[in-house]
């Protein structure tokens, strides 16, 4: 639902009169907004009449607005006024799935019996490893402190025919909008399964005995796979290197690892966690082998080994609106202003040093919404526990009215950001998913439009440093190795072979649009803030005929990538720290989000 310019502005209060219609005030000397000036010149003309007109507007705008003048509030709090927490963007962690437990070896004692029939338990299986992408997660700083994380090893089998218990899962929770990238991994198993022949290879070849006649000294080839097997610890040696075993037996696996190498975007929440590491299978108890030739078998197999795989999360916070200006701008006092947030604002630059969300309430939970917007619901995945087959698509997806957006707040940009300078470009990853940028500007410091372009370079260079990164990582992805590639035992790579691509097909890969267009393509606006400060009527002016010629098409996008956004530039001025002009921020926003 879209809706008119006209609807989406609420009035504003006094102080901004200046900035909508500059011609009713004398220092104005522009004439933009003609069109708009009229309708309200007669409120305006009668809110003059009512409290001593010209005298008090013009004694708003040049009142001296410094905030160390202004009594502290909350929207000019003092420093050290404000709610800190833990935030972490990114963690490195090592996860280790469990090892299996091995197989025992036991025999049955009774009274009267002493060679009872071998009675060891199997093995429990190791635990696997699990991500799952959930509301309510704000931060990797948990994961970050962590480092590592290990599943439960499977118990070893004991006598009686007592099978270990299974080591414990864990599972990883992680924020919405978290990405995983897989940097290596170590699967013995699969490694193992490189260097020892393959069973159909070893039935083929059968094994060489030693000739008695020609050399009688000869000792018999290393079974390959014989640090599999566990011995009875009463054996001698000479009786253990005479034992013969017989070939692994061939498990069934529940869990298959995860094709290599990983890479997910959990930009929804997963209904059921992915498989990151699954554990090793437990060892086989000694009942497995008896055999009429052999019955009393004197080994069980161990345990395999775990498998451990080291991974990068990377949060890309999914707000709807991102606040992108110079540092001091007053972005975050904006925050304050337009939510509950009680972001740090302070005097200098790089206040704020990590993302700060906060989250407007449209209809502030009195049921009656002071904006109507209108949300679309996702369609469900396969995944989703409420989905009931195909016929939801044919309605298209539902209608919901939004109660509430978020807003993020990063830390300022300043010109050559991206060369590393001030605190860089990468929180603008923050701001890269958001529905709607708006870039704050500080009417009091310089000019907004060379200020606005400076920002918007800035983000190009970010977005093209993006899609560099993510085609890298493509051109990394498509070198496929598996450990039996070239035999016959080469897996076949269906959905049904890896359960986790089954789950990841639904989390596809955001490969953005190679033009910078993924982010000049969204919508935008400037907050044009500080408007309280003297002498700012020029620059905002100015500021407002640059839009204006972008959306007629006179100007180039401020970032020159062609296609961007240009439907409906605006400026929007606001003094946050009087709270004046926020409400027409609300407005504006929603009708760009409804779209
Ligand atoms: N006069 C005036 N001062 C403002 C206004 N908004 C913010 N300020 C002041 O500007 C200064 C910077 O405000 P912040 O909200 O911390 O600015 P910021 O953009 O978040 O700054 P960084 O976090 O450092 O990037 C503070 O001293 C605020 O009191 C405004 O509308 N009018
Ligand atoms: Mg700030």
């Amino acid at each position: 639902m879209s809706l008119g310019m006209a609807c989406r502005c609420a009035p504003s209060p006094r102080a901004f009169l200046p900035f909508l219609y500059p011609s009713l005030f004398h220092g104005a000397t522009h004439g933009g907004g003609s069109s708009l000036s009229r309708p309200f010149s007669a409120a305006s003309s009668r809110r003059s009449n009512s409290s001593s007109p010209e005298a008090s507007s013009e004694a708003t705008i040049t009142a001296p607005t410094d905030p160390a003048d202004l009594p502290a509030s909350r929207l000019n709090p003092p420093p050290d006024d404000f709610a800190r927490s833990s935030f972490a963007d990114k963690a490195k962690l090592t996860v280790y799935a469990g090892a299996g437990g091995h197989g025992c070896i036991s025999f049955l004692r009774e009274a009267y019996m002493e060679d009872g029939p071998a009675n060891g338990g199997d093995g429990g299986h190791g635990g696997n490893i699990y991500i799952q992408a959930v509301h309510g997660e704000t931060s990797l700083h948990k994961l970050t402190r962590r480092r590592f994380i290990r599943a439960g090893r499977g118990k070893h089998g004991q006598g009686g025919g007592r099978g270990g218990p299974r080591g414990e899962d864990v599972i990883i929770t992680v924020p919405v909008g978290t990405i995983l990238t897989e940097l290596s991994r170590e699967d013995p198993e699969a490694e193992g399964a490189v260097y020892s022949p393959s069973q159909r290879d070893r039935k083929r070849q059968p094994r060489a005995r030693p000739q008695q006649d020609d050399d009688p000294d000869a000792e018999p080839p290393e079974d390959p796979n014989r640090y599999k097997w566990l011995l009875y610890p009463g054996v001698s040696s000479s009786e253990a290197a005479r034992i013969e075993l017989p070939e692994m037996p061939n498990r069934e696996r529940l869990f298959t690892q995860p094709r290599a190498p990983m890479h997910l975007d959990l930009s929804r929440p997963t209904p059921r966690p992915i498989l990151l590491a699954a554990g090793g299978i437990g060892g086989l108890g000694n009942p497995h082998f008896v055999s009429r030739e052999r019955p009393r078998p004197l080994f069980a197999t161990k345990g395999e080994f775990a498998m451990s795989m080291e991974i990068e999360l990377e949060l890309k916070l999914l707000a709807d609106v991102g606040f992108v200006g110079l540092p001091n701008a007053g972005k975050s006092t904006l925050l304050r202003a337009l939510s509950n947030s009680r972001a740090r604002v302070g005097s200098w630059a790089f206040t704020t040093l990590q993302p700060n969300i906060g989250t407007v309430v449209l209809d502030n939970n009195k049921g009656r919404p002071a904006v109507k917007s209108f949300t679309r619901q996702p369609e469900l995945s396969p995944y989703d526990e409420n989905f009931n087959g195909s016929a939801a698509s044919d309605a298209g997806p539902e209608l919901k009215q939004r109660t509430r957006f978020t807003i993020a707040d990063i830390p300022g940009l300043i010109e050559g950001a991206h060369l590393d300078k001030g605190l860089g470009i990468a929180f603008l990853r923050h701001v890269e998913r958001a529905g709607v940028l708006a870039f704050v500007i500080d009417l009091g410091n310089g000019n907004a439009v060379q200020a606005l372009k400076a920002l918007w370079n800035e983000v190009g260079m970010y977005a093209q440093m993006r899609e560099d990164e993510e085609r890298d990582r493509e051109v990394a992805a498509r070198v496929d190795w598996s450990p039996k590639a070239g035999t016959d035992e080469e897996p076949q790579y269906t959905d049904d072979f890896w359960p986790a691509t089954q789950a990841m097909a639904d989390y596809p890969l955001s490969t953005p649009d190679p033009t910078g267009l993924h982010i000049a393509a969204k919508p935008w606006f400037v907050v044009a803030t500080k408007g309280d400060l003297p002498n700012t009527q020029e620059n905002f002016q100015e500021l407002r005929e640059y839009l204006a010629s972008i959306t007629r098409g006179d100007e180039p996008h401020p970032s020159n990538v062609e296609g961007a956004w240009t439907k409906d530039c605006m400026a929007i001025p606001v003094s946050a720290i009087n709270g004046q002009g926020t409400d027409r921020i609300l407005h504006w926003t929603v009708g760009l989000l409804d779209g």
